[in-house]
């Protein structure tokens, strides 16, 4: 059997990040996430792929694929839409691959209509605030998840 293959999500705006609000997001850009992502799953013992979009049908396409593709595992950061796409719920439902669902700011914090996710019920689980070390987290998680899975 070959490495664990997990897929990291960033849906809109996340491709500013550097230069987006760096008071709530911080100040690294989306390619030193991406880069330590996959530098990270491979220490692991795993393959991660990444892609990132502003439009919510590349997204739903791009889930499709990892099914096609053999993904076991999403991260995904799903940004605005996490508060209103019905589109991303479904996909992820559908394909039915385990995701955790991140998010760099506390939305919890923020203006209440942040506090509504339409995916947060369906995730294996929801991290946010901790800034970009959620997605760390999110990864190792993964992998501890699918090792243990494969050893049930
Ligand atoms: O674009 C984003 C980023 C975000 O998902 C976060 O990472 O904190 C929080 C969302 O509310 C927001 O629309």
């Amino acid at each position: 059997m070959g490495p664990k293959k997990i897929l990291l999500l960033n849906g809109p705006n996340l491709n500013l990040l550097g230069t987006r609000e760096p008071h709530i997001y911080g100040h690294e850009t989306l390619s030193d996430i991406e880069t330590r992502a996959v530098s990270q799953a491979s220490s692991l013992g795993a393959e991660l792929s990444f892609f990132q979009s502003n439009h919510e049908g590349a997204l739903v396409d791009r889930i499709h694929q990892a099914r096609i593709d053999g993904v076991e595992a999403i991260v995904i950061n799903p940004a605005a839409f996490t508060h209103y796409s019905v589109a991303l719920r479904d996909a992820l439902t559908g394909v039915s691959i385990p995701f955790v669902e991140i998010h760099i700011s506390n939305v919890h914090a923020r203006e209440e209509w942040r506090h509504k996710s339409f995916l947060s019920d369906k995730a294996a689980g929801v991290i946010c605030g901790l800034g970009t070390f959620g997605y760390k987290a999110a990864i190792e998680w993964c992998v501890e998840h699918l090792k243990a899975k494969e050893n049930s």
